[in-house]
């Protein structure tokens, strides 16, 4: 466990942020597909990478993914392409995120996939394929995680058709897809994308140099801490204000949360808008659910109502993050709220109170979801508080705490 203090209200200081972990995993799954080596440069170091990493270079039979869910889902799509049989595996949590919606999708294709345990989720058994990708149309649900359909357009060019995907439903997550199609684009494959259907034709992926940019999620944390101090000079290195992640929409929220970006050669420099605050703020996080916590918290510490839509797949994340942000928030006064559903069908739930930490510091727990140890970090702001499990920051972002301390925390 840390105990964290922010001894005074300001924040200043400069940090390089790590690659992102979403466009490193594809990088690295497109890699492997391409026949061809590239280097690679700025490769988060995530432990989520390193995992995709160890298991893309692995001969073992059972290759475990751990935590990470873009790793485990990348994967399953990946051997499903590949010889022999393999099975893959992960943490206990990993077994309770759903799979069935690829499964179902890769056995359409001819993948020779069995559940060893519960069906619908991991641990999976992956055996040869048969005739695999002579079908090339698939219907995919895009309403319960981008990752799926994702982990098929990294593999579409490479199967002897290609694919057609039509996505069922509402699709979450969006601008992940788009990044997958934007990387894909970058290594020559084209696709063409009309309403519901993806098309892509088979195609050779050609290697070319990448340079990873650096992670929107993790460049949250110090909105949230910018949101929250009094004076703010920070520069963060690495961001581009044309980028391949939806979560660079942050920008865009956090000025309605008194945080200025200005984009520099560098990255962004963070400063205060000096506008006044909305007593209610409303956003749907359909497109960018790992920003929802930072949110979440940034509206507890200003005491500015949130109302929040599209949170419907944080239930099946690294935890239930609802519930954890319920249980956290409490601990300093502020509620989770989930409102009736309304006529068109969509779940708000409100963020309401003022965060006051108490003289004896609240202890956060954090579900083994580093999202939860990040976005909880900012409230040392408001007095002491503690983290339990700190080290689950690793999954993306393993030098947090070493940064957080030369932007003047104290942690210990
Ligand atoms: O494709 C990706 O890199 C990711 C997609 C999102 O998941 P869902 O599509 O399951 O919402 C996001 O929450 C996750 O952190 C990373
Ligand atoms: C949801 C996340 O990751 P994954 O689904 O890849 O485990 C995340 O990093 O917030």
């Amino acid at each position: 466990m840390y105990s964290i203090r922010k001894t005074n209200a300001t924040l200043s200081g400069e940090i390089t942020l790590a690659g992102s972990k979403s466009i490193s995993n594809r990088t690295l799954i497109i890699r492997a597909l391409c026949g061809e080596s590239f280097p690679i440069t700025h490769l988060a170091n995530a432990k989520d990478t390193d995992l995709l990493q160890g298991l893309l270079s692995s001969n073992a039979i059972v290759r475990d993914a751990g935590a990470a869910g873009t790793t485990f889902r990348f994967m399953t799509a990946y051997l499903s392409t590949q010889e022999g049989i393999q099975v893959l595996t992960g943490t206990e949590r990993m077994k309770q995120r759903p799979i069935g919606v690829l499964v179902d999708a890769l056995r359409s294709l001819g993948a020779n996939i069995e559940y060893l345990e519960e069906e619908g989720y991991p641990p999976l058994q992956i055996g040869p394929p048969n005739a695999f990708g002579r079908n090339n149309k698939v219907q995919i649900s895009a309403n319960t995680s981008s990752q799926y359909i994702s982990a098929l357009l990294m593999i579409a060019p490479t199967l002897p058709n290609g694919l057609v995907l039509e996505l069922l439903g509402k699709i979450v997550s969006r601008p992940y897809i788009e990044m997958t199609l934007a990387q894909m684009a970058y290594f020559g494959v084209k696709h063409e994308w009309k309403g519901q259907f993806i098309r892509i034709e088979p195609q050779d992926y050609q290697a070319r140099p990448f340079v990873v940019e650096a992670d929107w999620s993790a460049a949250s944390y110090y909105y949230a801490m910018a949101a929250f101090a009094t004076e703010v000079d920070l520069q963060l290195n690495g961001l581009f204000e044309d980028s391949l992640q939806g979560d660079a929409v942050l920008t865009e929220i956090m000025t309605h949360l008194g945080v200025k970006t200005t984009f520099n050669t560098q990255g962004v420099h963070l400063s205060k808008t000096g506008l006044s605050l909305p007593a209610v703020f409303e956003y749907d996080f359909l497109r960018c659910p790992d920003l929802a916590q930072t949110i979440a918290v940034v509206c507890a510490g200003l005491g500015v109502t949130g109302r929040f839509t599209g949170l419907e797949t944080l239930r099946i994340k690294e935890t239930d993050r609802i519930a954890a942000l319920d249980q956290e928030l409490a601990k300093v006064g502020v509620k989770v709220i989930e409102e009736k559903l309304s006529a068109d069908g969509k779940a708000f739930f409100r963020i309401e109170g003022k965060a006051v930490v108490p003289a004896k510091a609240p202890e956060f727990a954090t579900y083994e979801d580093h999202r939860m140890a990040m976005a909880f970090a900012p409230l040392a702001f408001f007095g002491e508080i503690k983290i339990h499990e700190p080290e689950v920051v690793v999954k993306s972002y393993p030098d947090f705490w070493r940064d957080l301390r030369t932007v003047g925390f104290e942690i210990a």
